[in-house]
């Protein structure tokens, strides 16, 4: 293309090749084709967005941009040369970083170790100079405004800052570009914010950005351009002012969706209480009380910081409560305990799938069953014929993109490991449904199944918890209470308007109160 010609999707005319052009890019696992000849361009400077189903394939775009895989099939060039010989990571590095959910950085070790790890200044005689690694990593902080102490354990990092820390690395290996794979999924609103605008502001100091994320109004707020993958193929690349969010959703589902908004229909007023939440307080000193009939849907909401992760973990059992009880059907479970928690009908989505969530090496129909034995065999044996044929209907349920239910969990993307969390939730037909951030990762054709699937377990009489600070998670909700600072300020009835629930999680004085 001549570098003076218009371009065909009315973007900015420049002479600059593309920072990273990838073309006819094919890979397969096994009989997977997770990439089918799919291509991307993204432009000096820009926020470029790239988006499609759970499992469309960009997890291994990334892969396959940052050198971690190679294709089978195509070419990546940079500032229009050919990517390095897939070894040379050093200058993988000046070139691509991308910043993971899931921490690439060593816990134990210190923010400055990280920062300079396999790089360290060393004396003649080998040692390492820790005062000058130090002032170093400080150094390279407070270039790039990133306002962390060096000395701390990274474990002691909150994920926002972890993800400044990254940036920051990639930075001072000279890479101008970075990934960022669902750089907002654990973070509140607040912390999004201050995202966007490190963002912003790297963009003027000439840093280029690739986005991936299922939330299409993030895209709409931050990038200029988006390519939408599917089934492994390049679908469209397009200015996101060109692409209503119809058409969006169409280009990555393949079909012209309207999504269906569920009728509401509270439980009834006599429905016995399931569960009872005594004066609950966590080690952090969150408290809460509540109660929640059959049939009902209770959100818990708030933002970072707000107590509503780890009051529901001491519900169900993932952390030890300081004080108060729980009660379910009638029973009182037992303080910190997750197997007395599950006997007595508790099905739980926690926040960390890849701490609590899954075993990874395991198929789909060990991960959906493992916490069910009783329920795929007797005396001990168990029946892998009912186990695979629970997983199977788990996974047309949930739509979950699997070969079968004898693939490994680590072998599906990510969304999809979230959906196979929601299956063993269900599989203890369970009389609590707990979910905390229940649609994180999960793209919006699945996160409106996974909804779904709330009204279905509250139908059976079952009640649900959704604890979250997305506002789809919580509209399904028959009432919010709204945590702030460890205690609940608020309880908004199912209706609320969004500005209102948002003012309540910021601390905001509300009318409702
Ligand atoms: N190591 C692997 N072994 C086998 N199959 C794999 C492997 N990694 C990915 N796949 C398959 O390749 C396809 C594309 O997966 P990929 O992780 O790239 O999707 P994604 O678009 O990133 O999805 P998500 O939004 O859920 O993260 C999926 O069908 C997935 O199951």
């Amino acid at each position: 293309m001549s570098a003076t010609a218009p371009r065909p999707d009315g973007g900015p005319v420049d002479d600059d090749p593309p920072v990273v052009e990838a073309v006819e890019i094919t890979k397969r696992f096994g009989s997977t084709l997770a990439l089918s000849r799919a291509e991307i361009t993204v432009r000096r400077g820009e926020a470029h967005a790239l988006v499609g189903r759970n499992g469309a394939g960009k997890s291994t775009l990334v892969s396959i941009l940052t050198g971690l895989q190679a294709a089978d099939g195509g070419a990546v060039a940079f500032a229009g040369r050919p990517a390095p010989p897939l070894g040379d990571r050093d200058a993988w590095r000046q070139r691509v970083a991308c910043v993971y959910q899931k921490s690439t950085i060593i816990p134990t070790l210190t923010v400055a170790e990280n920062l300079f790890l396999h790089r360290h200044a060393r004396s003649r005689s080998g040692l390492i100079h820790w005062s000058r690694l130090r002032r170093e990593a400080e150094q390279l902080l407070a270039d790039w405004s990133v306002d962390v102490d060096v000395r701390q354990p990274a474990s002691a990092l909150s994920v926002e800052q972890r993800q400044f820390v990254e940036i920051a690395r990639a930075l001072s290996f000279g890479a101008r570009f970075i990934i960022l794979d669902e750089p907002t999924a654990q973070l509140d609103a607040a912390g999004i914010n201050r995202l966007f605008t490190r963002i912003r502001d790297l963009r003027a100091h000439g840093v280029t950005f690739l986005f991936i994320s299922h939330h299409l109004q993030e895209i709409y707020e931050l990038c200029d351009r988006v390519t939408v993958f599917r089934d492994a193929r390049h679908i469209v690349t397009a200015p996101v002012a060109a692409l209503s969010r119809q058409a969006l959703v169409a280009a990555m589902t393949g079909e012209d969706v309207t999504m269906p908004v569920a009728d509401h229909r509270p439980p009834t007023a006599d429905a016995p209480v399931l569960l009872a939440v005594r004066d609950l307080v966590t080690a952090s000193g969150a408290e809460l009380s509540l109660e929640a009939r059959a049939g009902e849907v209770v959100g818990l909401a708030g933002s970072g910081g707000s107590g509503k992760v780890e009051v529901a973990e001491a519900i169900v059992g993932l952390a030890r409560p300081a004080g108060g009880t729980v009660t379910l059907a009638g029973r009182v479970l037992r303080p910190g305990s997750v197997p007395d928690a599950l006997a007595a009908g508790v099905g739980l989505v926690p926040q960390d799938r890849h701490r609590e969530g899954l075993v990874p090496s395991l198929s789909v129909a060990e991960n959906v069953t493992m916490t069910v034995p009783h329920r795929v065999g007797r005396y001990g044996l168990i029946s892998s014929a009912r186990r695979d044929a629970l997983a199977r209907r788990t996974i047309a349920d949930l739509t979950i993109k699997a070969a079968g239910p004898q693939v490994p969990v680590s072998e599906l993307s990510g969304g999809n490991q979230q959906k196979v969390v929601m299956g063993r939730a269900l599989a203890n037909d369970p009389r609590l449904l707990v979910l905390v951030t229940p649609t994180a990762g999960v793209d919006v054709r699945a996160k409106q199944t996974l909804l779904g699937v709330v009204e279905d377990v509250r139908r059976r009489g079952a009640a649900v918890l959704v604890v979250s600070d997305e506002l789809d998670d919580l509209r399904i909700c028959d009432r919010v209470l709204v945590m702030f600072q460890g205690r609940v300020v608020g309880e908004l009835a199912h209706g609320w308007r969004d500005n209102d629930l948002v003012a309540a999680m910021e601390g905001v004085d509300l009318h409702h109160v």
